[in-house]
């Protein structure tokens, strides 16, 4: 379980996290949301420890602050959005890198490596420099980087927002597999529909602070569109299923 109390993060004109509260079980895949500069990677960085923010964030009841090098990376793992690395490595040397802190074997590094390289569609560019990808193929990448070490605790920022639709949804019931198997997933998501329809529990925050978090029915409110995105959305129910028809206020 994970424990976020009165965290905050100061920005320059207004703090970037205003005392954020929340308490979020293992098993679940979290959808954060809100518009931009709402504060979402804020929080992915304050809980990953990238930013050093006030207020208590505990991993079972472990502070995740007091925790060493080995302890975090055997606890969590955190993929940046937009994240470029310059160096000229192939895919195989990145994901590797996800286990540079576990202590394994060389050969089960291999087996894991190979097995995160296939789950995310990637062995076809196996030996490729990392260099010569494109966004989509990058962003799987480091979404692999994220995964191979096997953490208790994923951070995702918004793991499909270069990827094509089929990749896309491989990428959602990837992370809703990673939550079912007992890990607690958070992913910073923009497509609504999507977040409603993968993940069990939405936050949704704005202006640094938290608006709602609950069920995707319970966030995903009119007045809480309205308020945090500005625009009025229909939910539309068809034979075809569930649509929605978002249009500004
Ligand atoms: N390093 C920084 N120093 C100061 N302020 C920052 C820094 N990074 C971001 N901010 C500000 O903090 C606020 C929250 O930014 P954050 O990146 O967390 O938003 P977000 O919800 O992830 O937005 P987006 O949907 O655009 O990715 C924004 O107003 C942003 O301008």
């Amino acid at each position: 379980m994970l424990t976020i109390d009165n965290v905050s993060l100061k920005g320059i004109n207004r703090p970037r996290l205003s005392n954020v509260g929340l308490s979020l079980d293992s098993g679940k895949l979290i959808g954060l949301i809100g518009p931009n500069g709402a504060g979402k990677s804020s929080l992915l960085k304050a809980i990953a420890g990238v930013e050093a923010a006030s207020g208590k964030l505990l991993w079972n009841r472990q502070s995740l602050s007091a925790m060493n090098d080995n302890e975090r990376a055997n606890t969590l793992s955190y993929m940046a959005q937009d994240d470029t690395p310059q160096w000229d490595l192939t895919i195989e040397d990145i994901i590797d890198i996800g286990l540079l802190k576990k202590r394994l074997s060389r050969s089960e590094r291999q087996r894991r490596v190979e097995t995160t390289s296939e789950t995310l569609n990637l062995s076809e560019f196996t030996g490729h420099s990392i260099q010569r990808l494109s966004r989509g193929e990058l962003q799987r990448v480091l979404l692999a980087r994220a995964l191979v070490s096997e953490p208790e605790l994923l951070l995702c920022d918004e793991p499909t927002n270069a990827l094509d639709i089929y990749h896309q949804l491989n990428v959602l019931q990837l992370l809703k597999k990673q939550s079912e198997q007992g890990r607690l997933v958070m992913m910073a998501i923009h497509d609504i529909p999507q977040a409603a329809e993968y993940c069990d529990e939405l936050v949704l925050l704005d202006k640094g602070r938290l608006v709602c978090h609950g069920q995707p029915f319970e966030v995903l409110t009119k007045e809480n569109l309205a308020a945090t995105f500005g625009i009025h959305a229909d939910w539309i129910c068809n034979k075809r299923g569930v649509a929605w028809q978002p249009r500004p206020l």
